[in-house]
């Protein structure tokens, strides 16, 4: 380092001047991406060449002072990466049947609405916010329950919770979005107030378990920590209340909404118990056929990736360098390949935006699995991611 050191407006001003000059590169550059994607237009070539990016990193990086090396390859990587951006939209702009979607009409009022749990529950309600009008809205016991209906045509929306504000992704859910080949069409924030409730003539005193479904228990901690509550897992915050009412014991309780309670029959012991006030709870619900319309403002999509140094960074920098806002992330685990994940984003669009085609083309043809799990309405305004 020199003891004294150019002033910053001259180094600035010479740093603005290599700028432009690297400006004008870059533009004769793009216009090389340009004529590549005219030849590979015609001839239906692959816009991903990994060889001749191999060839490049390799050859010119090796030209490269070795305390700067991985800086300039850093670079290489990017710039070639917004030449296949590039390529991917001149394409798709001459050919946009170059991405295949095949679109389903969005059904707004499903006849038949499915939730796991039974009535009180907070799929229950988030199912009647949805679908007011829904003619026939049955209960089933399990989440796969919720897809199986919906995939085998018994039911025309399903509605499951996805994310928790407290607890977080309520992973069976994403789970089953993979197994099953159903979109999401719609989502639905709720605040999610639970309550510990028992029967008549039960105290907080008398009371020594509390009965819930894991996410909502996890919602309380503080609270059944401090009453010295042992915990038991059931189905459902609802199945918990019905449960908890047949059994007239009063040293059990249910974590459930107020609405549960009053439907049951149980007394509210302590309402809002939620170690976070401002708990909240995002529900989808699932149809069978992708939909989209040009209001939508979130897509979901999930990838897998290759197990390569750097694989997610560059997934995710598609999604920068076509300026679409990723707004959530998360993994799971790929059955029976220990350590390799399967990962889920949101991002803020509409499938039928240009711009969100082109970053899905690019994914779909850069790794080797990547689903659209959905194209839909952010509906309610407490939903604000
Ligand atoms: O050479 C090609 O086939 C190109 O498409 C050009 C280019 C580049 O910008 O250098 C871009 C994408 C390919 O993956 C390889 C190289």
């Amino acid at each position: 380092m020199q003891n004294n050191p150019r002033p910053l407006d001259e180094t600035r001003a010479e740093i603005t001047a290599i700028d432009q000059q690297i400006q004008q590169l870059f533009l004769r550059r793009m216009a090389c991406a340009e004529q590549v994607a005219a030849y590979k237009l015609k001839t239906g070539d692959a816009i991903l060449k990994p060889d001749r990016e191999q060839y490049l990193l390799e050859t010119l990086g090796a030209q490269a002072p070795d305390g700067l090396r991985q800086e300039y390859v850093s670079m290489l990587k990017s710039v070639m990466r917004v030449s296949r951006k590039h390529q991917y939209e001149t394409i798709l702009s001459c050919e946009p049947a170059r991405l295949e979607l095949t679109l389903a009409p969005r059904c707004d009022q499903p006849a038949r609405v499915v939730y796991q749990g039974l009535p009180a529950s907070y799929q229950a309600q988030a199912a009647a916010a949805m679908f007011p009008d829904a003619k026939e809205v049955s209960h089933v016991p399990t989440f796969e329950d919720v897809f199986r209906a919906v995939s085998e045509g018994r039911a025309d929306a399903g509605v499951v919770p996805v994310e928790n504000s407290t607890v977080g992704t309520i992973h069976e859910a994403c789970d089953l979005l993979v197994q099953y080949d159903l979109h999401i069409s719609h989502s639905h924030v709720d605040h999610i107030y639970n309550c510990l409730c028992a029967c008549p003539g039960a105290t907080l005193q008398s009371v020594r378990t509390a009965y819930s479904i894991k996410p909502a228990l996890g919602q309380c901690q503080n609270f059944l920590k401090e009453h010295g509550l042992e915990q038991q897992e059931a189905a459902n915050t609802a199945v918990a209340a019905q449960m908890v009412a047949a059994s007239g014991d009063l040293t059990l309780a249910a974590v459930c909404s107020e609405q549960a309670a009053a439907l049951y029959g149980l007394t509210v012991l302590a309402h809002n118990i939620n170690d976070d006030k401002t708990n909240q709870t995002r529900f989808i619900a699932v149809s069978r056929g992708l939909s989209a319309r040009s209001d939508d403002n979130r897509i979901s999509l999930v990838f897998t990736l290759p197990h390569k140094n750097g694989s997610l960074a560059a997934a995710l920098s598609v999604c920068a360098d076509h300026e679409i806002n990723l707004t959530e992330i998360h993994s799971r685990p790929l059955p029976e390949t220990p350590w390799n994940y399967r990962f889920y984003i949101d991002l803020e669009g509409s499938l039928c935006d240009p711009a969100v085609r082109a970053m899905i083309y690019q994914l779909s043809e850069e790794l080797s699995t990547v689903r659209i799990l959905g194209s839909y309405r952010i509906s309610d305004s407490t939903e604000t991611r």
